[in-house]
Parts: structure tokens; sequence; C-alpha cells
């Protein structure tokens, strides 16, 4: 049965500052020891595991043939939207997480030890169908459709993901710590910088506007920032895609929030933290902000995007 497997590995090699490395070596040398078939390809620039992954996706491949993705939430989100654009969108993806934030594979309970995801390789190749969150910009050309694992956020959590990838302390603490320790501290030093904007939320035909948003962001599942569970209620199974708006707070309250969201999640009750959940959500925001999509950064801009759920096939 072992030597059925065929796996495709594609490998971000920079992600999680070298985690993605060991990763790879951990992998490869059980692969070797255990005799499974496997090919390897690794991203050379961000953006290319979208085509390495729509290439892949765009052959035929027999059941026990399994991509196999080593990398963050980035290059999660790279090969889900290639795989997604592909000729097979159905193509399953297997991933083991190896980036600083990993906030998929929290949410979707994936395992990050090689030697087990290969073990359950052996007895299993059925996978699971998941939720993703898709939207549309519209292109010079055509509309391009776009997918993410994770959330797409506006305002105050894009800003703090701006901040963490510009902070100069960033490839220090992820030696030394989880992402989460980075993304806690740059939200305290981004909480007195970001301004605040108007945004209208329509779901259902239902428009609701709210005049001082802090953020608001569209999510998958409940994680953000590595570990975060900013909406506990939020399912990767739920076939709903759910938004979140938090008004202007002070200081006091951030300290508040936060630690009611770290303590039971009762931030959630909270007067200035509002949710929604759909099969579809529009976001209209009113002034420039930075956004970000799995982490990725979004240079500042206006949007007017209707989010709406979509799937993919996760083998786990
Ligand atoms: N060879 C490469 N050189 C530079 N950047 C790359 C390369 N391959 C991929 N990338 C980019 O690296 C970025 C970071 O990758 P990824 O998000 O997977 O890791 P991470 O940021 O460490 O993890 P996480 O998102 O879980 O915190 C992605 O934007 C991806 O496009």
């Amino acid at each position: 049965m072992d030597n059925k497997l065929k796996i495709h590995l594609l490998v971000n090699e920079v992600a999680g500052n070298g985690r993605a490395k060991k990763v790879l070596e951990q992998t490869t040398s059980l692969l070797i020891n255990q005799n499974i078939n496997f090919d390897l390809q690794k991203s050379n620039y961000a953006g290319e595991a979208i085509r390495l992954a729509q290439h892949y996706g765009n052959q035929r491949h027999l059941p026990n043939e399994i991509l196999l993705v080593i990398g963050g939430d980035g290059s999660l989100n790279e090969v889900l939207n290639g795989i997604k654009r592909s000729d097979n969108p159905s193509t399953p993806i297997a991933y083991l997480p190896a980036g600083t934030g990993n906030d998929f594979a929290r949410a979707a309970d994936l395992t990050a030890d090689p030697k087990v995801l290969l073990d359950h390789f052996k007895e299993n190749f059925e996978p699971d169908e998941v939720d993703c969150g898709s939207f549309t910009l519209p292109k010079i050309t055509a509309e391009q459709k776009y997918y993410f694992a994770n959330s797409f956020g506006i305002g105050f959590d894009a800003f703090v993901n701006h901040n963490s990838n510009i902070s100069k302390l960033k490839k220090l603490l992820n030696h030394l710590s989880e992402g989460k320790f980075i993304y806690g501290l740059n939200v305290v030093a981004s909480v007195t910088k970001q301004d605040t904007f108007g945004v209208e939320i329509e779901r259902n035909g239902q428009k609701i506007y709210f005049d001082d948003a802090f953020m608001v962001t569209t999510t998958n599942h409940p994680f953000l920032g590595g570990g975060l569970p900013l909406l506990p209620s939020a399912k990767i199974d739920s076939h709903k895609i759910d938004a979140v708006v938090v008004e202007k707070f002070s200081l006091g309250k951030l300290v508040k929030l936060f630690i009611n969201l770290l303590k039971d999640g009762s931030h959630v009750n909270d007067p200035q933290f509002h949710y929604f959940e759909a099969d579809k959500i529009r976001v209209t925001t009113m002034k420039k902000e930075y956004a970000q999509v799995d982490g990725e950064e979004i240079k500042p801009n206006l949007f007017n995007i209707e989010f709406s759920v979509s799937s993919f096939n996760l083998l786990r």
C-alpha cells in the first residue's frame, strides 16, 4: 500500500523563518525511509505557488497522488488560489503547517507532524470538503476570483499585520516565540495609530452602517494573528461566511476586550463587537485602509467587495 502513494511536495522554504525548510527535511527523510514515491517543487518567489498549483491542477492525477503543501498561511493561500482556478478545482490539498501563524491548521485541527500525516495517508486518502472564502475583484480584462482560507481583514488587524511585517523585531521574535506574541505586541503598538472609518455591511438584502469602525474582518474560522480566537463561533464546515465589525474603542477597552478574548470569548458580547453570518456578505468601506488576506498585505484602498462561501478538498 505504501509504495502506491505518490507525494507531490510544494514548498515555500522561506515560510516560518526556516521552519518550512526543517519540516521539508523531516518529510523527505521519512519518504525516503518509507520508500514512498515523491517529487519536489519549491516556490522561488512570492506568488509562484499559485502558478505551480494551477499547473498541477490542470493535469490529471490518480487518487493515490497527493499534493502536499509545506509552508505558512500565505503559501496555503497561493496553492488554494492556484487549484481553484485550475481545470480541476476539486483537486485535494494536503498541508503541513510550517509558518509563523498557522491559523488555518489550528482551525482545521491539522497535524504539524509529517510522520503522523504520512501514516494517515497510508490508511485514507479521502478528502474532506471544507469552507474557504471567495471574492471577486475587477481586473482590466475580466473579473478575477480570489479565495482565502483564513480571513480578509480591513483596518486594525490589517494595520497590525502591516506593522508586524515591517517590524525589525519580527525575525528575532519569530525565532524566540510563536506568531501570537508578535501579533500581541503589535496590537498594542498599533492601537493608538489606527483611525476609524465608515463601513457598510450588506447581507440577506439588509444594510447596516457603522460610522466609526476600527476593523472589519471577513473570516472563515475563529482565528486571527496566530491563534487569537476573534470569532469562536465561526467554523470551517458551517458553509457560511462570517464578518466581524469592531467599533472604535479606547486603550482601556482594548485591554478588557483582549483579556475577555483570551479568557472565555466573552468579548463577542461587547456592544462594540458585531458579527454577521451569511452565504454572502458585501463590505463597503468609506476611507482608504490597509487590508490583509490570509496575512498577505494589501496597500491602503477603498473596498467594495462581495464575499461568499466556497469550498475545497482538504486531505488530513
Ligand atoms: N522563494 C521565496 N522567496 C520569497 N518569498 C517567497 C518565496 N516563496 C514564497 N514566498 C512568499 O513568502 C510569503 C510568506 O509565506 P507564508 O505566509 O507561507 O509564511 P509565514 O508568513 O512564515 O507564515 P504565516 O502566514 O502562517 O504566518 C508568502 O507571501 C509567499 O508568497
